[in-house]
């Protein structure tokens, strides 16, 4: 075993399949959990753990897409791991959800990723994310009050960039600067920033600079998360309106609502590639080797956290 003691066993579960899974066990040298997990025909859960797991530090490597649908289970499988006698329970959430609602916009709004964060941290030892939607807070620390270590995407994006020909790399938005100039630097391709404004859950606004000295490029839409498609989309249509032919996308998360990918295909985007934080047909970029460090912290600290 390549973290923790010898004689300690660390187990990771996994309530679905999920690319990550073996990677990061034959990486890290961890045990697969067994479980059952079904549904009752009227939706609710059922979980039986068929790996003994007194004493052991125990991982979940968890898909958050959709939560309203998976969050309820996730904490049966926390609190069940923890009464079976698990040591500690981390969590690897590679897309970390509830983190867009970050303050009141209206009066009366709930602030939702504050309190999916206290609601989750009640539940676990530690949190290990990918790019977490940090927009308004700074870091993850202002809303879980369990440790959390934030893992980047941009080396992996930038390494799969690498060595392509002849690519201008468009963030959607001022936010997505930091980042796309990071691997724009880190790949050597030009890059250029949007100005988008979101009037909608669906309807958003994206107008993009002068692109002429840049015609004949292909143009990669980078962004961190794909949702409803309607940002990446109306890129797309500004970079069309400007005569840019090549369109490609690359992005951390994949959550695609409504198909979304099969819209931006349709809407004249020719490829799509998202890392396998989110299990999709388009994860063509693997971000284990970037989890595995900070995993490997968290068990090499010794630090189960007694609640
Ligand atoms: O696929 P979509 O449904 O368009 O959602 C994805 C977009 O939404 C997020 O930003 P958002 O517009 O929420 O900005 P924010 O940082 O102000 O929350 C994110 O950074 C993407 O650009």
């Amino acid at each position: 075993m390549i973290v923790g003691k010898s004689s300690e066993r660390v187990v990771l579960f996994c309530l679905e399949n999920h690319p990550l899974r073996e990677k990061l066990c034959d990486q890290l040298g961890l045990e697969q959990g067994r479980l059952e997990f079904r549904r009752f025909p009227d939706g609710e859960s059922y979980l039986r753990i068929d790996t003994p797991v007194s004493g052991a530090r125990c991982i979940v490597l968890a898909d958050l897409s959709y939560p309203d649908t998976r969050y309820l289970a996730h904490l049966f499988l926390f609190e069940t791991l923890r009464e079976l006698g698990a040591r500690s329970v981390g969590l690897v959430a590679p897309y970390l959800c509830y983190m867009r609602q970050d303050r009141r916009f209206r009066a009366g709004e709930a602030v939702t990723s504050g309190v999916f964060a206290q609601s989750l941290s009640r539940h676990i030892d530690w949190l290990i994310t990918v790019d977490p939607h940090l927009h308004r807070y700074h870091s993850l620390g202002e809303i879980y009050s369990v440790p959390t270590q934030v893992v980047q995407g941009a080396p992996a994006l930038a390494s799969w960039l690498r060595g392509q020909n002849d690519l201008l790399l468009v963030g959607p938005d001022a936010e997505s600067e930091q980042w796309v100039a990071s691997i724009a630097e880190a790949s050597s391709h030009p890059y250029v920033i949007g100005a988008k404004q979101r009037l909608g859950d669906r309807r958003v606004e994206v107008a993009l600079p002068d692109l002429s000295r840049y015609r004949g490029r292909t143009a990669i839409i980078i962004d961190d998360v794909i949702s409803s498609g309607r940002t990446v989309g109306e890129c797309v249509k500004a970079l069309r309106l400007q005569g840019m032919e090549a369109i490609l996308c690359a992005a951390v998360h994949g959550i695609f609502a409504e198909a979304s990918d099969q819209y931006l295909l349709a809407a004249g985007l020719q490829s799509l590639v998202t890392t396998n934080t989110i299990p999709h047909s388009t994860n063509g970029i693997d971000i284990s080797e970037l989890l595995a460090p900070p995993i490997r912290h968290f068990l090499n600290q010794d630090g189960s956290k007694s609640r």
